[in-house]
């Protein structure tokens, strides 16, 4: 879910592990040289779809730490093939959660509008896409990112080295 704290948990578990970190929305906004808002508003969904899963391909051969996705990364179905069997982290959260964030909702081209109305929605969208594709599954109620990152390595039996 977009503002369920992806970035922030996992550069958060590439510090602890002393590993690298790396983001899908910074990589397509580097490499395009414009916002993912910029990218929705001017050329849409779609072609951002495309972008992000040459993206995730690029980054899952060159980068050997924690890679971040963007939370609908999950809806393109090559994506989707890209990280099925992998050490895939759903870092859960509810749109209540979300709601409550600073910074949760603001430059999230999918939530404009009625936020909480567009969460439930894409929530229920894609909570099958998250099954399939994550090895755990973190609730992020009542966890700070902190926690959620401590929680997500103890998951996956990832010993922190720091
Ligand atoms: N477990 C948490 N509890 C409260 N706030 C959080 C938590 N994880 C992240 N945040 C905050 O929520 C906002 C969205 O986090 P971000 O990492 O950008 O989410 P995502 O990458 O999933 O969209 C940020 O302001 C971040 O500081
Ligand atoms: O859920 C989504 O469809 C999106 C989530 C965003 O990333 P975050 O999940 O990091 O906010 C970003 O990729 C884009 O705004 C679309
Ligand atoms: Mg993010």
């Amino acid at each position: 879910m977009p503002g369920a704290g992806k970035s922030t948990v996992g550069r958060l578990m590439a510090g602890h592990l002393g590993v690298g970190f790396r983001d899908t929305d910074e990589d397509i906004e580097a490499g395009t040289g414009r916002s993912v808002a910029q990218l929705f508003a001017q050329d849409g969904e779609r072609r951002f779809r495309e972008l992000e899963r040459a993206a995730v391909r690029t980054a899952l051969a060159e980068h050997t730490g924690v890679l971040a996705l963007g939370g609908g990364a999950v809806v393109d179905p090559d994506t989707r093939g890209l990280l099925t069997g992998g050490p895939v982290v759903h870092v859960d959260a509810g749109v209540r959660d979300v709601l409550g964030r600073r910074g949760g909702v603001t430059g999230r081209p999918l939530l404009a509008g009625d936020a909480a109305a567009r969460l439930r929605e894409l929530a229920a969208q894609r909570a099958p896409f998250y099954r399939e594709v994550a090895r755990v599954t973190v609730p992020t109620r009542g966890r700070d990112a902190a926690q959620v990152a401590w929680v997500a390595l103890r998951s996956l039996s990832l010993r922190p080295a720091r």
